[in-house]
């Protein structure tokens, strides 16, 4: 599930744009929510995950990470087995 800015088809932010484009790209198939058509998600997920940004992608109900984190997952080649264990 990604918590992002913006839809997959219409990010509203670079770092979501590039999660979901990761996504994409290594087939993964995800749910979405954009934090931005509700302002009591948007700050009471930076508390439940004690992550200050967005995109927050989760698998299994815990945070995986943000853009930067997804992206080094990938490229290390750890993305897809990551979200699929
Ligand atoms: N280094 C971050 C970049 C993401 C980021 O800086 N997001 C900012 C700007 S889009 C953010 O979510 N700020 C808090 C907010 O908008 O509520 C990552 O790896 O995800």
């Amino acid at each position: 599930m990604l918590f992002m800015k913006g839809n997959p088809d219409a990010p509203k932010c670079g770092f979501s744009s590039k999660v979901v484009n990761a996504l994409k790209e290594e087939g993964v198939t995800f749910g979405s929510f954009d934090i931005l058509s509700d302002e009591e998600v948007r700050q009471g997920l930076k508390a439940f995950s004690n992550w200050p940004t967005f995109p927050q992608l989760y698998y299994k109900g815990e945070l995986v990470g943000g853009c930067d984190i997804v992206l080094e997952l990938r490229t290390d080649g750890a993305l897809k087995s990551t979200l699929s264990e």
